[in-house]
């Protein structure tokens, strides 16, 4: 039984009312929502959300009904897992044990159903804790990210010893992409957080995971949409 998982909060600073927002045609949710709802291995949906309107939509669509997301779960400063452990409780009281917990972000609408399956597989295979969604990083910290002293200087972040002159020089560094994650339900409860455990990456191009965080992000990730959708 694989639960397929989208939170989706009312708040958002960056781009008001973000989630529900229209982007090429439909509210951003449903670029992830109807993604789970038409993926072949997605036994049950389940929307964790505090906002009344997005709750009815997702439920109208066949999603699990849940309940809001308690309000403790629905502040700035809340973390993703423990918005995770009360939707696969809350869901596993009404469809029984998941042996897959899948969670799409919404704000990152450019996956395909490919990565979802391909995810999905190497959780099968690898039987780690977690399988993060992942990019090659834009920028590398032995190479090109660097940070300030207290003297203002600027340094390599990580320096190596003799020093990084060119990019294939540098150790590979992913970044963390919002975008697909697939979470053993049994180190969802009981870890204390996400790195607590096996956490492995499944690699994207990062063109499909561009995360929407502001109103650049916003118009950015529609260009691409209307691109690959004219
Ligand atoms: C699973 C998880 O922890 N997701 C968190 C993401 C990722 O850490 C980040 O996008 C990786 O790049 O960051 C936030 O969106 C953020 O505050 O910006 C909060 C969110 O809870």
């Amino acid at each position: 039984m694989i639960l397929g998982h989208i939170g989706a909060r009312k708040g958002s600073k960056g781009v008001p009312r973000k989630n529900f927002r229209i982007i090429h045609g439909k509210p951003l949710i449903d670029w992830s929502l109807d993604q789970l709802f038409a993926h072949p291995q997605v036994d049950a949906v389940v929307v964790s959300t505090d906002d009344e309107e997005i709750y009815d939509h997702a439920v109208a669509k066949g999603a699990l009904k849940i309940g809001l997301r308690p309000a403790h779960l629905a502040t700035d400063t809340a973390g993703k897992w423990g918005v995770w452990q009360h939707a696969l409780e809350a869901s596993e009281a009404l469809i029984g044990p998941v042996s897959a917990f899948l969670d799409l972000d919404c704000t990152s609408p450019l996956r395909l159903p490919e990565d979802i399956s391909a995810a999905l597989q190497l959780y099968n295979i690898e039987h780690p804790d977690l399988v993060m969604s992942c990019c090659e990083a834009r920028k590398n910290p032995y190479f090109n990210l660097v940070e300030p002293d207290a003297s203002g200087a600027l340094h390599v972040s990580k320096p190596l010893p003799g020093g990084v002159v060119a990019r294939q020089q540098a150790p590979v560094v992913y970044e963390h992409a919002a975008s697909t994650y697939v979470v053993s339900p049994a180190y969802l409860k009981r870890a204390g957080g996400l790195w607590a455990g096996r956490v492995i990456p499944y690699l994207m191009p990062p063109e499909r995971c561009v995360d929407i965080d502001t109103p650049f992000d916003f118009r950015l990730v529609e260009f691409l949409m209307q691109e690959a959708n004219p």
